[in-house]
């Protein structure tokens, strides 16, 4: 249903302020080649400027890629662009919300989509009880919480039933409740309606609950792609983390006691990854005492997709400090949550 080859591009940039920037160009997305099947919900993961909306927004035909292809449902995402974007819904970033109220803006979409009023009027009534926004559908979209709004913007992106949505971040900014509760809408999506869902995310348990698969990119490239069972299962065995100020003693210590062990240093302490923790812990905890080592804590657990992200990466999704936005370059603009795709967008 989505299929990318080589896909890539570069912004050009007149400030250069990332690890990326190369003769005044980012290059934001580096040779993506990804699968994605009808009916299947995809989390496209990574840390922030990681490359996930240029991704997606190439994917939606909002930006040209400057390499490779890429087709929705068939269509290719330059040559066929009004096909694709008959195709698909997109759901942007969070945008402000506007001032019209709740079932003028879904009646407004189905207009710009080409529906009759009457049929407008038939798909707003049908998505404003799918995604239970009666309570509040008299009332301006600005003026809803940020949970009832990210819901209008789904519904939003729906209107014309598309067989594909893509979501930028859907639940940045959103309370755990109102996250599950659109976790629930987005499942019954695909559950009752078939739909594809793509979306992108840096929260490692959006990925790893509501989605049959995982991409991972980092630095403008896919490095990993599957299941999050299997994903973690690469990991293999318990991951021990041990904080302490002595990092690099901590370190010589494990490599002794736990030979081969796969050893990484985190900002505060150690870890490393090893079959049956719970067996080898009196052994280690005697060694790094014996080497005046002083713990703050000692934790054991199942790997998490953290841990996955760590083990290919080399560091945390949750460290900060990551790669951060460059100045924009000339041209580029940003679309609203839920930008009506068949506007032409200049790139
Ligand atoms: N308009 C732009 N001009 C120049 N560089 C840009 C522009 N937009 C994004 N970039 C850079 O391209 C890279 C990828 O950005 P992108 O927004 O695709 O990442 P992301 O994974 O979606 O990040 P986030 O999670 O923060 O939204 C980053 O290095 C970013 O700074």
């Amino acid at each position: 249903m989505i299929s990318a080859q080589g896909l890539s591009y570069s912004y050009r940039t007149r400030f250069g302020t990332v690890e990326a920037v190369r003769n005044g160009t980012v290059d934001a997305v580096q040779g993506v080649d990804l699968e994605v099947a009808a009916g299947e919900m995809v989390a496209f993961l990574g840390p922030n400027g990681a490359g996930k909306t240029t991704t997606v927004r190439m994917l939606t035909t909002l930006q040209t890629p400057t390499g490779g292809t890429a087709s929705v449902a068939g269509h290719d995402v330059v040559r066929e662009r009004a096909a694709v974007r008959r195709t698909i819904g997109y759901v942007g970033q969070s945008s402000g919300g506007s001032e019209h109220r709740v079932a003028d803006e879904l009646h407004t979409q189905g207009r710009l989509q080409g529906m009759t009023a009457a049929q407008a009027a038939a798909r707003t009534a049908e998505l404003v009880e799918q995604f239970e926004l009666g309570g509040f559908s008299g009332r301006p979209v600005a003026k809803l919480s940020g949970g009832q709004r990210r819901r209008v913007d789904v519904a939003l992106g729906l209107v014309h039933r598309p067989a594909v949505l893509f979501l930028d971040e859907p639940s940045t900014g959103l309370d755990p409740q109102s996250r599950a509760n659109l976790w629930d809408h987005l499942r019954r999506l695909r559950t009752e309606h078939g739909t594809t869902v793509f979306l992108t995310t840096h929260y490692l348990d959006e990925a790893d609950l509501l989605c049959d698969r995982i991409i991972v990119i980092d630095g403008g490239r896919v490095i990993a792609s599957d299941t999050a069972e299997a994903l973690k299962g690469r990991i293999g065995g318990d991951v021990v983390t041990l904080e302490t100020s002595r990092i690099s003693d901590a370190a010589t210590v494990v490599a002794r006691v736990v030979p081969g062990c796969d050893l990484d240093t985190t900002p505060d302490g150690v870890q490393f990854h090893v079959a049956h923790a719970q067996r080898l812990l009196p052994e280690l905890l005697r060694a790094l005492d014996h080497a005046g080592v002083a713990l703050e804590s000692v934790s054991v657990k199942r790997p998490t997709l953290d841990d996955v992200f760590l083990r290919l990466t080399g560091r945390s999704l949750r460290e900060e400090g990551l790669p951060a936005r460059t100045a924009p370059s000339d041209g580029d603009r940003t679309p609203s949550a839920t930008e009506p795709l068949n506007t032409e967008v200049t790139t």
